[in-house]
């Protein structure tokens, strides 16, 4: 049969990684789908690096205009591996112009114009596979489109951004400072071309927005996701929720509830013995909780080039398979029909219900803790655990630590500024949301 004609646009650590593992596993791959799916033409703004890649193969064209590629009448499927939303996202819909089907990593993208670019591809009948794009390896599209179809998907939780797994691994257990650890995760490749969107929460809040379409059967709405990254973490709170049975990790997290969908990205303390919370480097874990089936969970390398390279080549495989598929027979690309998509509301963080850590640095004085306990309970919130420790460097202050029951965020907001307005506050009071993630 005809081979299937790849063109390839981007050829860093992921595109490299494609290159590299298609080629090693070509055979293996061919005995699966019954064709030769070969990468024909490749684009990159840096030829050297195509040149290195593809040293005695010399039937790959190469060239630095993604847009050739796009429109090029060879090609059967452009793989989009360049990243950002500006000529990846001209390269994407110019291909599915085109009629060719499209593999992408690109979350940034999908995130903030998944909505657009899915209804060109519904408009043209083509293919846009994105496995690459959420958890790396793990093959969770796969997973929450096709494998929990039966379920109303009620939560789902996850580490999803490997390089924040790593710096929060690298703190916890080696004592290293923030920057070294980051510095080393991009030595790895495991961070974005701009590493703020890996430690700022923005790569987890792109992965998590997509997930929620999936699950939900909602259009993607990113720009409706609240965000907090890791950058504030302090070695002391990694240790204090230690001390209180619990690690930090940067979970993205959404929900159906009675009011509307949850969104969100942000530190979270879990329990040390839940299986996620040992989960730890590059490797990324999701739990997808269905009505049907309870809690499964997914683990794997979330980044890295052949990690990476597996969701990559793993939609080739599908697109191969189904590109000559009456559409209307494919898995729909968010999972429901997209004439069915619901508009349930996203709420905002306000009305969320968790638990809490709060850390306050207070004056060593007698009667503070009755001060910060009946602000507490007069916005309704109950402490369920509080431990005492010396401060780090004054005297005459100590650091109080404490785990609050679920409340709604806004009470928690209200209370704290009011306990921060105390004249024995001494400075910012540190808030980290706590989620058991079971029972
Ligand atoms: N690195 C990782 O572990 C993962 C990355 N991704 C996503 O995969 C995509 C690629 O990421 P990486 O491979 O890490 O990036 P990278 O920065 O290593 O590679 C990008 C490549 O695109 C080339 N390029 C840049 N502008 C270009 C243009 N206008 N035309 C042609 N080529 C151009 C660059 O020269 C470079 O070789 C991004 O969307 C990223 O978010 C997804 C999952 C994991
Ligand atoms: N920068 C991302 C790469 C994979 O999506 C991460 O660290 O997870
Ligand atoms: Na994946």
């Amino acid at each position: 049969m005809k081979p299937i004609h790849v063109g390839l646009l981007g050829v860093g650590t992921v595109g490299g990684g494609t290159y590299t593992v298609l080629r090693r596993n070509q055979q293996e791959i061919t005995r699966r789908t019954g064709r030769n799916i070969i990468i024909r033409m490749i684009a990159d703004l840096d030829q050297e690096r195509i040149r290195t890649l593809t040293a005695g193969d010399n039937d790959v064209v190469a060239t630095s205009d993604a847009l050739e590629i796009a429109r090029h009448p060879d090609i059967d499927i452009v793989v989009e591996l360049i990243g950002g939303q500006t000529i990846a996202k001209q390269a994407i819909l110019e291909a599915i112009a085109h009629g060719k089907h499209v593999v992408t990593a690109n979350k940034a993208l999908l995130a903030n114009h998944g909505n657009e670019i899915f209804a060109a591809a519904q408009q043209h009948n083509v293919i846009v596979a994105f496995e690459a794009a959420v958890a790396g390896g793990i093959p969770i599209i796969k997973a929450l489109r096709e494998g929990l179809a039966a379920n109303q998907i009620e939560w789902i939780a996850g580490i999803i951004n490997g390089t924040s797994n790593y710096i929060l691994s690298e703190m916890r257990t080696k004592g290293l400072d923030f920057d070294t650890a980051l510095a080393s995760a991009q030595q790895l490749g495991y961070a974005e071309a701009d590493p703020t969107f890996d430690i700022k929460g923005f790569d987890a809040a792109h992965k998590i927005t997509i997930m929620a379409a999936l699950a939900f059967g909602i259009p993607v709405r990113f720009d409706q996701t609240y965000i907090e990254g890791i950058t504030q973490l302090a070695n002391e709170d990694i240790r204090y929720a230690e001390e209180l049975g619990y690690r930090i990790k940067l979970l993205g997290i959404t929900k159906r509830t009675s009011s509307g969908i949850e969104l969100r990205v942000h530190p979270t303390l879990i329990p040390a013995k839940r299986l996620i919370a040992n989960v730890e480097g590059v490797m990324n874990a999701i739990i997808a909780q269905g009505d049907a089936v309870g809690p499964t969970l997914y683990y794997g390398a979330g980044a890295g080039a052949e990690p990476t390279a597996s969701a990559v080549i793993a939609d080739l495989v599908d697109v191969t398979r189904l590109m000559t598929s009456n559409p209307e027979h494919r898995v729909p690309v968010l999972a429901f029909l997209p004439e069915l998509l619901s508009d349930t509301p996203i709420i905002s963080m306000e009305e969320v219900e968790t638990a809490y850590y709060l850390r306050l640095q207070v004056a060593d004085q007698p009667g503070v803790l009755a001060d910060i306990s009946r602000i507490l309970a007069d916005n309704d919130i109950s402490i369920s655990a509080m431990i005492q420790k010396e401060h780090l460097s004054a005297r005459n202050k100590v650091s109080i630590i404490m785990l609050l029951h679920k409340t709604k965020e806004k009470n928690t907001n209200a209370a704290i500024k009011k306990i921060q307005n105390l004249p024995v506050i001494a400075d910012k009071i540190i808030r980290i949301r706590l989620e058991e993630l079971g029972n």
